[in-house]
């Protein structure tokens, strides 16, 4: 067969305050070189005459402040608007790094200058809602990056508490990382960064480390208690962190959530939990101090009569370029984020492209080999929270009680026929309390994940089991949870 032609770049001249959006097919990638001027994707600066590469379906914009030329392969879908909310999202970013001074004042005890002593002095921590895809991410990620671009050493800290995307690593989990640089965007798998757990030790620039509980599931409606109790025990780690990390606790917070916390089937009550459970969790010395709202004027009403009076609501618009994505494509890009997790990203060049970065990193750097560990089923404990079928509490029938309660780890025997751990992922647990009299019952679900695994083979009459995990380690005497989540091959 013969190489497909190679395509002639096309060249884009953008005015001020545009921006070229694209969407990516399956299978597709394409190249970006900005020729000159300045332009970024969601706040990531793009380098001047550097080839970036985008591929796994990825859908963005390339956003332009004061015009500029960029020269690209052909992508799916492209086209111009020079219709943006950029400056609504740039002057929330300048309130917010006003806060991010007075905060850091406050808390060196600096002098206040007459004209800002009555002025409040937390650091920003902000929960991002919105109905599905009206760009919270995206906002967030615009946020973080405006942040660590001012130069001022800021490290925000991104909370992500949507567990169909899963923020770092892989879906299924609740975790915060601190930003310490731009957030590049190449593939909608890990729309927040990558995590150094998986990527090879050369990738420092951009690799982040996680602070991840596994919840295990797509939806928060699954096992709200569960969602309640991670949200909770992340709020906890982060507010002990902050007392340590003077900078980050003054870089602030930006709390992503799921559209489920917004919109959608789910009944209010289950909405205003979850709502309640962050604002809870990330209190301690600085409270909750500000809800932002991206395009829906209903729930703005509703946040401005519930929290109005503790904290500051506040609107923006949403981006017309915000793609609608399908339950598939969500479930596609699940799979990208497990696959990326094991063997790196594996990109196809465009026609007649030979090089580039893609996410900021060079693509023979990209590249892992996961290895696969044959075990025995003793050596591994598996457990699952709560029973496979589980209808939440409120949805049994009146006067109805559970076996197994939501929140009871319940151990998954693989010589059972039915365990479900075929082609299942695995979060594998930090090691408990090293002193036994501290350990208790529902532990489990308050240690951290310290990775993943995929269950590729079970061998009942031998009782052994294959594993798939990044990296050669020893899983004896370890623990690991099971979700919802299975590996498909692409
Ligand atoms: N201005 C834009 N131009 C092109 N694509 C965009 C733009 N803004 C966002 N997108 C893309 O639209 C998709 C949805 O955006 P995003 O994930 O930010 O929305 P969301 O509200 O967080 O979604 P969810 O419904 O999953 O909560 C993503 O693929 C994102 O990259």
């Amino acid at each position: 067969m013969s190489e497909p032609q190679a395509a002639v770049p096309k060249t884009w001249t953008l005015g001020p305050e545009s921006e070229y959006r694209f969407e990516l097919d399956p299978g597709t990638s394409v190249a970006i070189k900005l020729v000159k001027g300045q332009a970024e994707i969601f706040g990531f600066e793009l380098v001047e005459g550097m080839v970036h590469l985008f591929g796994f379906e990825c859908k963005a914009a390339v956003f332009t402040w004061r015009g500029c030329v960029i020269e690209m392969s052909e992508p799916s879908t492209e086209y111009v608007s020079d219709e943006t909310p950029m400056k609504n999202y740039a002057n929330l970013h300048i309130a917010l790094e006003q806060m991010r001074v007075r905060a850091l004042r406050r808390i060196r005890g600096s002098p206040v200058p007459p004209h800002e002593v009555t002025k409040k002095s937390d650091p920003p921590r902000i929960l991002i809602l919105g109905p599905e895809h009206s760009g919270k991410t995206s906002v967030c990620k615009i946020l973080a990056n405006y942040a660590v671009r001012m130069g001022q050493g800021w490290t925000p800290f991104i909370v992500n508490v949507n567990p169909s995307e899963g923020g770092w690593a892989a879906p299924g989990t609740i975790s915060a990382a601190p930003i310490l640089g731009p957030i590049p965007t190449a593939s909608p798998a890990n729309p927040l960064g990558n995590a150094a757990t998986t990527a090879p030790l050369s990738l420092t620039a951009n690799a982040l480390f996680p602070l991840a509980y596994w919840y295990g599931y797509s939806e928060t409606k699954r096992n709200p208690l569960l969602m309640d109790r991670m949200i909770r025990n992340l709020g906890e780690n982060l507010n002990d962190r902050f007392e340590l990390d003077t900078q980050g606790q003054a870089s602030g917070l930006l709390v992503d959530t799921p559209a489920s916390f917004s919109t959608g089937p789910a009944s209010n009550t289950h909405r205003q939990k979850l709502i309640k459970a962050c604002i809870e969790a990330f209190k301690s010395e600085s409270i909750f101090n500000m809800i932002v709202v991206v395009g829906h004027e209903k729930l703005n009403v509703e946040m401005q009569r519930t929290y109005g009076s503790q904290l500051t609501v506040v609107k923006i618009p949403k981006s017309g370029g915000v793609v609608e994505l399908d339950y598939s494509y969500r479930e596609k890009v699940q799979q990208y984020a497990l696959h990326g997790y094991m063997y790196g990203q594996v990109i196809k060049l465009p026609p007649g492209v030979t090089k580039g970065i893609f996410g900021g990193e060079k693509l023979d750097e990209l590249l892992l080999s996961p290895s696969s560990t044959v075990i025995n089923f003793e050596d591994l404990q598996i457990f699952r929270i709560g029973s496979e079928s589980m209808a939440p509490s409120d949805a049994l029938p009146v006067g109805a009680a559970r076996t197994v309660s939501e929140m009871q780890p319940v151990a998954v025997d693989p010589a059972s026929p039915g365990s479900g751990l075929l082609n299942a992922v695995l979060a594998l647990l930090s090691p408990p309390n090293e002193d036994e009299n501290e350990r208790y019952d529902e532990e489990i679900l308050d240690l951290t994940i310290e990775g993943f695994l995929v269950v590729t083979n079970i061998d009942i009459p031998k009782r052994k089991m294959t594993v798939l995990a990044p990296n050669r380690s020893t899983f004896t005497g370890r623990t690991a949870v099971v979700g919802s989540f299975e590996w498909q091959e692409l």
